[in-house]
């Protein structure tokens, strides 16, 4: 890298990502899980992105090559959705994976496999989910569906491998995330652990970071680690008002809505690994 990326140039980039979702408003097509909807969709919506929920595989080819960018959620995986889901990642529109509960099933790992090989610019999942997608093991006695019985740093050597063997950036999201490249490592160190605690806030950052490479895809590494770091300030906000889960799922949207320059700029915690 050519200049030094201080703690405060990311508090810059992270403002100037935000700025640019607000002005550009992408469009993100979200096939995403049926849990995930609501929370995807207003957290897209409160940080100025426009997103579609839209998974009829005929309406793929009309729709998907008008948007920003594509969001693929494996979440609640059917026969019926896989092929909408191969289609639009096949449509050349930069698109985020999240692989939930990858090693829930064969038949699931088998379908995260084959869209990974579809070469997504970024995918972001918990640690046991980029685990089970770097070893493709779809049988770990300590698997815990949709939740992690990981912490994020026993996954970051997969991460990194994942990384290299897929080609696209790799973030493993926890109480610290880490996003790769392969080469690259940075870790955001936003939000707050009641996060976990409402269900798809996981879905609803790949979202977020989906709606961040459509304002600007030249740099998928910096927009996942923004995203998440953003998302996370968010989180930190809305927890100063809440009383528990369901009051910091609102007080996070409506935190993402407000968020201003100076908030951003001195709140984003994200540092570059030696
Ligand atoms: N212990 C924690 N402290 C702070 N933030 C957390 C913690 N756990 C998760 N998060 C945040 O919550 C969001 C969802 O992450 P996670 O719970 O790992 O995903 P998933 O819901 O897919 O399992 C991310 O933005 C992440 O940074
Ligand atoms: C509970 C549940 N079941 C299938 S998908 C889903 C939501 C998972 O959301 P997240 O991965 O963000 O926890
Ligand atoms: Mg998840």
């Amino acid at each position: 890298m050519d200049e030094e990326r201080t703690g405060a140039w990311w508090g810059r980039r992270a403002w100037a990502l935000l700025s640019a979702v607000r002005e550009r408003s992408p469009l993100v097509q979200c096939i995403t899980n049926l849990v995930s909807m609501d929370i995807a969709a207003n957290a897209l919506t409160a940080a100025g992105a426009s997103p579609a929920m839209l998974h009829c595989l005929r309406e793929i080819p009309d729709f998907t090559p008008r948007c920003h960018a594509v969001y693929i959620n494996v979440g609640t995986l059917s026969e019926d959705w896989l092929p909408s889901m191969r289609a639009a990642a096949s449509a050349g529109r930069p698109w985020v994976l999240d692989p939930v509960a990858a090693a829930a099933s064969g038949f699931r790992m088998e379908a995260c496999l084959e869209l990974l090989a579809l070469r997504p610019a970024v995918v972001r999942g918990n640690a046991s989910e980029i685990l089970a997608l770097a070893t493709r093991s779809d049988s770990s006695t300590s698997f815990k569906g949709v939740d992690s019985s990981h912490d994020s740093g026993e996954a970051l050597q997969a991460a990194k491998a994942l990384a290299w063997s897929s080609g696209a950036v790799i973030a493993v999201s926890g109480a610290v995330d880490f996003i790769t490249d392969g080469e690259q490592v940075l870790s955001a160190s936003n939000g707050v652990a009641m996060m976990q605690k409402i269900t798809a806030t996981g879905c609803a950052v790949t979202a977020l970071i989906a709606a961040f490479v459509g304002a600007d895809p030249s740099d998928a590494l910096a927009a996942a680690a923004c995203a998440l770091a953003i998302f996370g300030l968010a989180g930190e906000i809305g927890m100063e008002s809440a009383k528990g889960p369901a009051s910091l799922r609102m007080h996070l949207i409506d935190a993402l809505y407000g968020l201003d320059e100076q908030t951003v700029t001195s709140g984003v915690k994200i540092a570059l690994l030696p």
